[in-house]
């Protein structure tokens, strides 16, 4: 069996460039790609090269703080102008995850008082490197959480990735597999296919198994019969916004899994940073979802297999009502409903936390 964390990491930071492992090409290819401006990083989180929420807030993150250090200005006020244009810029390469606005808006109040240019890019900096640290840090916390949760022997169903290279490391839904490896228990994971940009089939299973992990890919379809033939004790999945009320943006296809759970009696788990908790959008009507590109539905491994001019409808997201979620596991402890009530004073217990 290898080290759990022979797992690449999705994003690292080096002073001229970023350097991402292209998600796209996975499981077949491993190829990085160096992002050297603003541009490159946009388009390598529009286009789902690097993906998932807290690798999306990450890596922007780096992305701004790359932009900022080639500004020419010796001027504060310019700088922190033209560093609100470039942060607005990178926030519009995907809606839906929360951590990317979370991750720009915390550069860009990092810089408030600084008194110098360099003293703010090097702010920038800095401060984007403890994003992504802070994150393994907490992807590992929600990972014992989560393993809490569980015994020896149980069968889990997951959707998308929401694994390591979603993250800094470790993961959010994956992280208590990881965890449970170390451990020496025995959990068994299927992970659900997730057309049509098929993150759990080339990405959870590809993780999995490099860290011994017993993985079952099905098809998304293959849910309930999953669920039912092999007796799954529990499903948890990942999140890109969580409102204020508990509902739960996700990968599409969530929603239907708790309705499954639900059916079939059995918990259903969000496994998400406090980063991706938005206490400013009340409930998951107010969520933007980002609908994607046709041809994703309509081809395959680019070759298409539905007729030209379809109609299609491409949710790359849904919403999770927080009455069919059993708990939602952060960093901070697992919390069970009452959710309008338990995020806010998360938020108030991580405050004093950080005060002391
Ligand atoms: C910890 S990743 C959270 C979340 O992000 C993924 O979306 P995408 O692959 O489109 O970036 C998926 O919804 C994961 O559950």
């Amino acid at each position: 069996m290898t080290e759990p964390f022979a797992i690449p990491r999705s994003v690292e930071w080096n002073d001229t460039h970023i350097t991402i492992l292209n998600q796209q090409k996975l499981p077949l290819v491993t190829e990085y790609l160096q992002l050297k401006n603003i541009k490159d990083v946009w388009e390598a989180i529009a286009s789902l090269k690097v993906r998932g929420a807290p690798a999306i807030g990450i890596t922007a993150a780096y992305g701004l703080a790359l932009a900022a250090q080639q500004y020419e200005t010796e001027s504060v006020e310019i700088f922190k102008k033209q560093l609100q244009k470039d942060r607005d810029y990178l926030a519009s390469a995907r809606p839906t995850a929360v951590n990317l606005f979370w991750a720009l808006d915390r550069l860009v109040t990092s810089v408030s008082h600084v008194s110098s240019v360099n003293e703010a890019k090097t702010t920038l900096v800095h401060e984007a490197i403890r994003i992504q640290i802070e994150d393994e840090d907490v992807c590992r916390r929600i990972g014992e959480h989560a393993l809490s949760l569980f015994q020896n022997g149980d069968r889990i169903l997951t959707i998308c990735n929401a694994g390591s290279i979603a993250t800094a490391r470790y993961g959010t839904a994956l992280a208590p597999f990881y965890l449970a490896k170390e451990k020496g228990m025995n959990l068994h994971v299927y992970a659900s296919e997730t057309r049509p940009v098929l993150q759990g089939a080339r990405l959870t299973t590809w993780e999995l198994m490099q860290a011994g992990v017993d993985v079952t890919l099905i098809t998304d379809n293959m849910a309930a019969q999953t669920i039912k033939a092999k007796n799954i004790t529990a499903v948890i999945v990942g999140a890109d916004r969580i409102a204020a009320n508990g509902d739960t943006a996700n990968k599409i296809g969530t929603f239907g899994l708790a309705l499954l759970a639900k059916a079939f009696g059995i918990p259903f788990y969000v496994a998400a940073p406090l980063s991706t908790i938005d206490l400013a959008t009340k409930t998951g009507d107010e969520i933007p979802i980002e609908e994607r590109n046709p041809e994703e539905v309509t081809h395959l491994a680019g070759t298409r297999i539905a007729p030209e001019g379809v109609n299609v409808y491409n949710p790359a997201f849904d919403v999770t009502p927080h009455h069919l979620i059993t708990a939602i596991i952060t960093e901070q402890g697992i919390i069970r409903g009452n959710y309008e009530t338990e995020l806010p004073a998360l938020f108030a217990k991580e405050a004093h936390h950080e005060a002391i």
